[in-house]
């Protein structure tokens, strides 16, 4: 059998609202989610015994062993099977752009193709992401993460931007304070182009963005560093951060702000990218 591929695109949360708690202290999310077409890459070939190496740009630091999550998207099939698996990483891990939920994903696609196995149903308890990363397409995603409702977007020119600093996800939803927000309204408006979309979401908030900033305070500069670029129409966190992401009239101006981006920030992982657009 020939090796199988599956791509592990970034996430990007274009609105998040933070609406309640469960009692097991997991958050309520009302969240308008596309993927980019940046992203990691998953490799799945047939071998007698499961293996797992990682490469690529952005490999520093992730782990290799079971603590991966392609390889606990392998385990949760349950099953004796081999295979060589390959994780080419693109894309900054901890940056609240669903890196690793996007490649346990990835694997789960992939896998279930080499093994002729469905996919675990119980396969949420990898990540809150992974529901909406199965597919990635865009679309709203509700509950704690495991309501997800296809939603076609036109698709939008970005410039996705980290500024170097991990940011886990559990501390920044444990400084929420105060009030919980509203949802975003029951039926979401049809967008006839990207204007209508850009116009909507400026009125949107992602309400992690208070807490991951008095973790990571650089997010401010990261943000304040797109919304000055020109042309940016609108600069926003992703997920739960460090990962913000600006908004672009045309695939020339994202590109020319990704340049500009670089060079004054020669130490941040810039992306010009399109998202949604499915
Ligand atoms: C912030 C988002 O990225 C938005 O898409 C996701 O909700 C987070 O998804 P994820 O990284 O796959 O999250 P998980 O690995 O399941 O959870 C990490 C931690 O974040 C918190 N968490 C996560 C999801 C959620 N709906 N409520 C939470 O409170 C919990 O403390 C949890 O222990
Ligand atoms: N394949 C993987 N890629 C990146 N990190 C991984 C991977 N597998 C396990 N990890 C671990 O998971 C942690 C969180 O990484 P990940 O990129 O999934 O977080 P995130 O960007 O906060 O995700 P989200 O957007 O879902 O909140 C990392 O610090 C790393 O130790």
């Amino acid at each position: 059998m020939a090796p199988i591929d599956a791509f592990a695109p970034a996430k990007i949360n274009l609105t998040l609202h933070v609406t309640g708690r469960r009692q097991d202290g997991y958050h309520l999310l009302d969240s308008l989610v596309a993927f980019a077409d940046v992203g990691d890459r998953v490799r799945v070939e047939p071998a007698l015994e499961l293996s797992l190496e990682v490469g690529g740009p952005r490999a520093l630091g992730v782990p290799t062993g079971p603590d991966n999550l392609v390889l606990k998207a392998a385990a949760l099939f349950g099953v004796d099977e081999g295979a060589r698996i390959t994780l080419e990483k693109h894309l900054p891990a901890a940056a609240g752009i669903g890196g690793g939920s996007a490649d346990a994903a990835a694997t789960l696609r992939a896998l279930s193709k080499l093994w002729g196995r469905t996919i675990p149903s119980d396969c949420a308890r990898l990540g809150a992401d992974i529901p909406v990363c199965l597919p990635s397409r865009t679309a709203r995603m509700q509950g704690i993460g495991e309501t997800v409702t296809p939603l076609p977007l036109p698709p939008l020119d970005a410039v996705l931007v980290n500024p170097g600093v991990s940011v886990p996800t559990g501390p920044v939803f444990a400084a929420l304070e105060g009030q919980f927000g509203a949802p975003m309204q029951g039926v979401l408006p049809q967008f006839d182009g990207a204007g209508a979309l850009l116009d909507w979401l400026g009125d949107q908030r992602n309400d992690l963005e208070t807490p991951a900033r008095q973790i990571a305070p650089a997010i401010g500069d990261t943000l304040a560093a797109l919304a000055a670029t020109r042309h940016c129409a609108l600069a926003r966190m992703s997920g739960s951060g460090a990962t913000c992401f600006g908004l672009f009239p045309s695939p020339a101006s994202a590109r020319a702000a990704a340049q500009q981006l670089s060079q004054a920030h020669p130490g941040w992982w810039v992306q010009a990218t399109r998202i949604g657009g499915d």
